[in-house]
């Protein structure tokens, strides 16, 4: 695509632009001397300064740490975690411990999908974040204690942290610091696989990021003895530095356009391929839950598929639509969607709303808990929580399901039945409880609206076997003079029976 390659030209030039490079080394001047003043005497000393500085810098460049990882915001895929210290504020006000250090061990599980080592977490009691840098400095020269020791490269605050408080963590810490949704939209980035989940996924980090190069100009205002920001913003604060700033917005919200835009072309592709699923009277059902909740293993086992199973967070990132068949010989199909995760980024449930789409086109939902996680309730209600707001979703008859129930005790089976005694509990590595499951989804699924009783000639035997696919059988009888069929079909099925049928 011509747009994409001018895109890409632009990015280039962008990151090998030697004056950039020249102008970003002066604002990294700037920051260390202090005032702005102090520079324009430093002369010679100042010149061996950046240059030295502009060395080290192109090395940490390369890692995607350090002061000059601004630039490689602009790259964000590039952005890899490596060695991770996660750092996260919980206040007794609002939730236990307990429910603070599942986060946190969710907040590795999430790190660790990304790729990242987990070095070490820290959780701080307060009621509420430090303003300036989210756990206050103290602690935040304690966590740059333990990211020295541990030889880590980066902090994930377990949090949605504002650019300001990010960069002043950076400067206790001298460490890269991400947040939580950096994370989820960097697995997303690798995971995605479609064109169309790519360019949502791109969408999404762009929406992210681009309010947070602003933090760029927030070190600006600094650097001119912190009054830059407000009326006194002079010469200090408008640097090449600003322009910079717009240049990468500009570039960003032009890209940003142009995926809405490609997006937009996707969805009747997407449009099609439901409406020819919905026009074969197809019923679905979809399965959603938590992410490694065990929804594609659980579709695995009811229809003998080998879909994509991981123990790692968002396997499936795209949707995946399984064909199946009912006792009875009706076709259906299973919708695997993306998995939740708590704190799901806000600019990615407004991308994966096409996933959830097809939640709202099915007949019946399938909602997937981890039996064996500590606190499967509050999965549950994680993912309520954001299928709540997608109205047509109420209506539809859900079924929940217990999964991995080989991996708990039967002390707590029994509490979870007792809490949930509409539940179903299977194990889709056993197979244990499949076959009550299969048959309940089934009795849900709809039946094809219109009803037919006729007697079909033999040498219509096609749509005899069309009604067996595609229609609810109440009865079929192989007479004399042709087949008897009594079953739900749709209306294009059933006037084509009525066509050639026999008189009774
Ligand atoms: N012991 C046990 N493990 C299971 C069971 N079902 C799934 N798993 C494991 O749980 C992990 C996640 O399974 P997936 O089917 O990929 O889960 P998912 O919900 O599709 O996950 P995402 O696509 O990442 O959202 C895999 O390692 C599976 O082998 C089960 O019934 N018992
Ligand atoms: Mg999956």
């Amino acid at each position: 695509m011509a747009e994409t390659e001018i895109f890409n030209e632009n990015r280039k030039s962008i990151l090998n632009d030697d004056s950039f490079l020249t102008e970003h080394s002066e604002v990294l001047l700037d920051k260390n001397v202090g005032n702005v003043a102090a520079q324009k005497v430093q002369g010679l000393e100042g010149q061996l300064d950046w240059e030295e500085r502009e060395g080290r810098n192109k090395l940490r460049h390369v890692t995607g740490l350090g002061e000059l990882h601004d630039i490689t915001e602009v790259e964000y895929r590039k952005v890899r975690l490596e060695r991770v210290v996660l750092v996260g504020v919980w206040s007794s006000r609002e939730i236990t411990l307990n429910q603070a250090e599942e986060s946190l061990r969710e907040l590795a599980a999430l790190a660790r999908t990304a790729g990242a080592e987990v070095m070490d977490g820290v959780l701080q009691h307060r009621l509420k974040p430090d303003a300036a840098t989210y756990i206050g400095s103290g602690k935040a020269r304690e966590v740059a204690g333990i990211v020295a020791a541990t030889e880590s490269d980066t902090i994930i605050v377990d949090a949605d942290l504002p650019p300001s408080q990010r960069r002043a963590l950076e400067d206790v810490t001298k460490v890269h610091v991400v947040d939580r949704t950096a994370v989820i939209l960097d697995i997303f980035a690798q995971h995605a696989t479609s064109r169309e989940g790519k360019a949502q996924v791109e969408l999404a980090q762009m929406e992210y990021m681009l309010p947070r190069l602003r933090g760029w100009g927030g070190s600006l205002s600094r650097q001119a003895g912190g009054q830059a920001a407000g009326q006194n913003g002079g010469i200090g604060s408008r640097g090449p530095g600003e322009t910079k700033i717009e240049l990468d917005r500009r570039v960003i919200r032009t890209r940003m356009a142009l995926l809405r835009k490609q997006i937009a072309q996707m969805a009747p592709a997407r449009e099609v391929k439901r409406g020819s699923r919905h026009r074969q009277g197809l019923a679905t059902v979809a399965v959603v839950g938590y992410t490694n909740a065990g929804k594609s293993s659980l579709i695995n086992r009811l229809t003998g598929s080998s879909e994509l199973v991981e123990n790692a967070l968002f396997a499936t990132l795209d949707t995946a639509v399984r064909g199946a068949k009912t006792s009875q010989g009706r076709a259906f199909t299973y919708v695997d969607t993306v998995g939740f995760v708590r704190k799901l980024p806000t600019q990615l449930i407004e991308a994966f709303k096409s996933t959830l789409e097809e939640a709202v086109q099915s007949h019946v939902i399938v909602h997937v808990v981890d039996a064996s996680h500590p606190d499967p309730f509050s999965q549950i209600d994680a993912v309520n929580a954001v299928l709540k707001d997608i109205d047509s979703i109420a209506g539809i008859p859900t079924v929940i399901v217990f999964n991995k129930i080989d991996c708990i005790d039967s002390q707590t089976l029994e509490r979870l039945k007792n809490l949930a005694p509409d539940a179903f509990f299977v194990s889709a590595a056993t197979g244990e409880g499949i076959g009550k499951l299969n048959a309940h989804v089934q009795s849900l699924l709809p039946k094809p609206p219109v009803e037919v009783e006729a007697i079909v000639p033999y040498v219509n035997g096609n749509l005899v076997s069309k009604v067996r696919e595609f229609g609810q059988v109440d009865a079929i009888e192989y007479r004399n003079e042709g087949v008897y069929v009594k079953a739900h079909v749709d209306s294009a099925l059933a006037s084509a029976i009525l066509n050639v049928s026999l008189p009774m």
